[in-house]
């Protein structure tokens, strides 16, 4: 019996979690499914955001179930004890280093996204985003300067081994898909960059089939404005993933509509799933939140780590059917709560 460890962290991470999970027991697939706090929930609960038998878990789980942590009581503490940590470090402790995050725009949302119909229709996009190294997790710190001024610091810095299994999953995601993978970076200006766009260039006399392009990041943002449909796979680093998978997400109507899958290594491995959006504290206790991100992480948990293609289908298809009905939530200009939308997709289970 599959294990599924769910994490639901803080603000709307339980909310949007409750439906996700009635969603897979809905499936009847025979999971197991045990709970246990993170973030924020996981300092109040044990002094740590990432107890002990949390990573325990997450580690012995055939897959993880996250919802999103953050939480505004926890910010002036010790980077190590804040809610972000928790995440940061679950990730890095199971080794996910792929982060998927799929930018599809269903059918029925084209006036949902700010963006005209004409230019969101048809968007089906992947960012393959780098998740343990870059920025994120370089020497970090506060010094002062000669001159006695306050200095943080944070160092970028990725290695050949890095970019070299990221730009891989590109490259497969991309043979599996339109057969185009646009590798973002800063190369104009950041050495790690340069490092990045050798190793990607090397790589493509691998994929003869596959088109290689590159991308600043700032060219890449105004793209994603001007003709996001003309993407087809994104791969890039831990930092600009993150920044441009939220500015995509716009694209496809809501935050609340992009799911993600975390990934140790690109098939058969236990992962973790989580919608890319944070706690949300503006809204969280309200019912507001859209639950359709974590509806369809589950729906990648079962396709990446359970290998049970059909039965995600069948979970994107119910959401699918839903919007199609008009079911909404605020973010997407309706008014159903959380769990009304999580029924509302629940009734389109076939
Ligand atoms: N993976 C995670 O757990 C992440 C955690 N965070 C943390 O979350 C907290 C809040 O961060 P923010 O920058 O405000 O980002 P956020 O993603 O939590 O919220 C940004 C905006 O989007 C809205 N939103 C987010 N998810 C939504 C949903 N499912 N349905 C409807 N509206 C939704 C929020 O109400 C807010 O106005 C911070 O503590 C941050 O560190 C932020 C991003 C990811
Ligand atoms: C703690 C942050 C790095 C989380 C985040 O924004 C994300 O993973 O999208
Ligand atoms: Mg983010």
């Amino acid at each position: 019996m599959p294990l599924i460890a769910v994490l639901p962290g803080d603000g709307i991470g339980p909310e949007v979690t409750r439906e996700a999970r009635r969603v897979l027991e809905a499936l009847d697939l025979g999971l197991s499914f045990e709970e246990a706090p993170v973030g924020g929930a996981g300092y109040l609960a044990s002094g740590h955001p990432l107890p002990d038998a949390t990573l325990a878990l997450a580690k012995r789980a055939d897959a993880v179930l996250f919802g999103a942590i953050g939480d505004p009581r926890f910010e002036k503490l010790e980077r190590h004890l804040r809610p972000e940590a928790a995440l940061l470090g679950i990730r890095k402790a199971l080794g996910l280093f792929a982060n998927l995050r799929p930018a599809t725009l269903f059918p029925g949302l084209e006036d949902a996204s700010p963006l005209k119909p004409e230019v969101v229709n048809g968007l089906d996009i992947v960012i393959v985003r780098e998740l343990i190294g870059d920025i994120y997790f370089g020497e970090k710190g506060h010094r002062t300067t000669p001159d006695g001024l306050r200095q943080g610091y944070d160092v970028m810095s990725y290695d050949e081994q890095e970019v070299t299994r990221i730009a891989r999953v590109g490259f497969e995601m991309a043979k599996r898909r339109r057969k185009k993978l646009c590798s973002v970076d800063k190369a104009n200006v950041l050495e790690t960059s340069q490092l990045w766009r050798d190793v990607v260039t090397a790589m493509g006399a691998e994929y003869p089939e596959v088109e290689l392009t590159h991308m600043y990041v700032d060219n890449a943002a105004m793209q994603l404005v001007r003709a996001p449909a003309a993407f087809d796979v994104i791969v890039t680093g831990n930092l600009f993933g993150d920044i441009l998978s939220d500015q995509a997400s716009m694209c496809a109507g809501s935050i609340g509509m992009l799911p993600s899958a975390s990934l140790a290594a690109w098939s058969g491995a236990n992962g973790m799933y989580e919608p890319i959006h944070g706690s949300a504290p503006d809204i969280a206790g309200q019912g507001k939140a859209n639950p359709c991100a974590a509806i369809l992480s589950a729906a990648m948990l079962l396709r990446h780590s359970l290998e049970d293609e059909a039965s995600a289908q069948r979970i994107e298809k119910a959401v699918a059917a839903a919007l199609a009905k008009g079911a909404r939530t605020a973010d997407l200009g309706g008014t159903l709560s959380t769990a009304a939308m999580g029924d509302a997709v629940l009734s389109e289970l076939q």
